[in-house]
């Protein structure tokens, strides 16, 4: 049975149609045949369209001359609902909500009937789409366009920072980008990713969707980073008595941050989609990119597909994607030479989809101290390309770029040493 509030605004939104030709153009751009409900509104809708496209004019009579004079009182009743169109885009704001509601019904009652999670997955997946469907117009006028940017440019823009100064003035990373860090096993990917996802955390909630290590040994590593303490003593758990007293009273520098630490083996985007949407997080890591379940006859076909789907997931629902990529075997085995974007592994869609392409690599200047790294912009759509060096301390996890000649971790430990000193001696007064 049709609800009276979905009855009531698609007449009334039916009515502004007829009754104001001025916005009949506007208004088909917002909605679309299936937003109606009730068959013989459908009927007239589409006879607008189809008039509207024809060039011709949008009233009652005409409508009556493509649907026949059996609409006549159908047409009258819509009018008399409405006897001006003021306030139709709020109409249409109702009927489209009542839109999603009766596809989330049909959906919920597809999902009693599951027999695998999967399909319940799947179908949760769309409900969520259909939960952050934003207005379906994507067409701007220039007047609309110009309007938007001056408000835009009379707004301060904050760019999403990852933590390392000289990256974030060359990314401007903002939700809605897909991102990807590549490099050779052993690069380093997985420490800096978290890295950069625990500082993000400061700001907004962030997911590290892991398919090969779990919540466990990234809290190790986290701790190690965070606290400054050496991984090698925490993963055969023989912190010194210094280590346990050092992370027991850091470890706001750990929990201080929103970061959600996700097991993920054997999941595609959709999954972890479902997961973002419902935890809310604006800010998604995957580690890594390959491992992911795709949809394909071949690797290649499958590669193309996550692909698509990461951009398309940034974008549709705004949520920074960050998903870490190996590079290919040919790659590999230049242990010491600067990757390119043909490195890749797998598909070129990665290169083409990515808003920014960054590659870690082994530092082969053989006068740079021994764990030194490079991090290459490889693409990058909103600003230069270029590298820069950082050190990477695999002892604690750390990476660090030089400013100014000097390390900034060394200024990080100092402050956060003399943060925690300064507690204590107040909690000891
Ligand atoms: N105790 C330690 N002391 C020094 N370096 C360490 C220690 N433990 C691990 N490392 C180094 O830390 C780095 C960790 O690399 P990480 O796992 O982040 O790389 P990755 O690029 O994600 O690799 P993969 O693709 O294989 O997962 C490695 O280079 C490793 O040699």
């Amino acid at each position: 049975m049709v609800e009276k509030a979905t009855l009531d605004a698609e007449y009334s939104v039916i009515g502004c149609l007829l009754v104001d030709p001025s916005i009949v153009g506007e208004l088909i751009s917002l909605t679309r045949a299936e937003d109606f409900s009730i068959p013989e509104l459908r009927t007239v809708y589409q006879a607008a369209v189809r008039l509207f496209t024809a060039g011709r004019p949008v009233d009652a009579v005409t409508i009556r001359g493509v649907c026949g004079a059996e609409y006549n009182n159908l047409l009258l009743q819509c009018m008399d609902i409405t006897p001006t169109a003021f306030g139709w885009k709020t109409y249409i704001a109702a009927m489209q909500e009542q839109t999603r509601v009766r596809r989330l019904r049909a959906l919920a009652e597809q999902l009693a009937g599951v027999r695998t999670s999967t399909q319940a997955r799947e179908l949760i997946g769309q409900a969520g789409e259909i939960l952050s469907e934003k207005n379906r117009t994507r067409v701007v006028t220039m007047d609309q366009a110009l309007l938007q940017f001056f408000t835009e440019q009379g707004e301060k823009r904050k760019f999403i920072s990852y933590g390392l100064d000289k990256l974030d003035r060359r990314l401007y990373s903002d939700h809605g980008d897909f991102v990807v860090l590549a490099g050779r096993p052993s690069a380093g990917k997985t420490a800096l990713a978290l890295q950069m996802a625990a500082h993000m955390g400061q700001q907004e909630r962030v997911g590290f969707y892991s398919l090969e290590t779990s919540p466990a040994k990234l809290t190790n590593r986290l701790v190690a980073n965070r606290c400054i303490i050496d991984f090698a003593r925490i993963n055969r758990r023989e912190m010194t008595d210094e280590e346990w007293q050092r992370a027991a009273t850091w470890k706001k520098e750990v929990t201080a941050t929103d970061l959600e630490l996700v097991h993920a083996p054997g999941w595609g985007v959709q999954d972890i989609l479902t997961t973002a949407l419902a935890r809310r997080q604006r800010i998604v890591f995957i580690d890594y990119l390959q491992e992911l379940r795709g949809r394909g006859r071949d690797r290649f076909e499958q590669v193309t597909n996550i692909s698509l789907d990461l951009h398309t997931m940034a974008q549709e629902h705004g949520i920074l994607v960050v998903a870490l990529s190996q590079f290919s075997r040919a790659a590999a085995s230049r242990a010491d030479a600067a990757p390119t974007l043909t490195d890749l592994r797998e598909s070129g869609q990665i290169e083409q989809d990515a808003d920014a392409v960054l590659a870690l690599y082994l530092d082969p200047d053989e006068d740079a101290p021994a764990d030194d790294r490079k991090l290459r912009v490889l693409k990058n759509k909103e600003g230069r390309l270029g590298e820069f060096s950082l050190s990477f301390d695999g002892q604690h996890q750390l990476f660090a770029e030089y400013m100014d000649g000097q390390l900034a971790a060394a200024r990080h430990v100092a402050r956060v040493e003399k943060s925690h000193r300064g507690q204590q001696e107040i909690e000891s007064a």
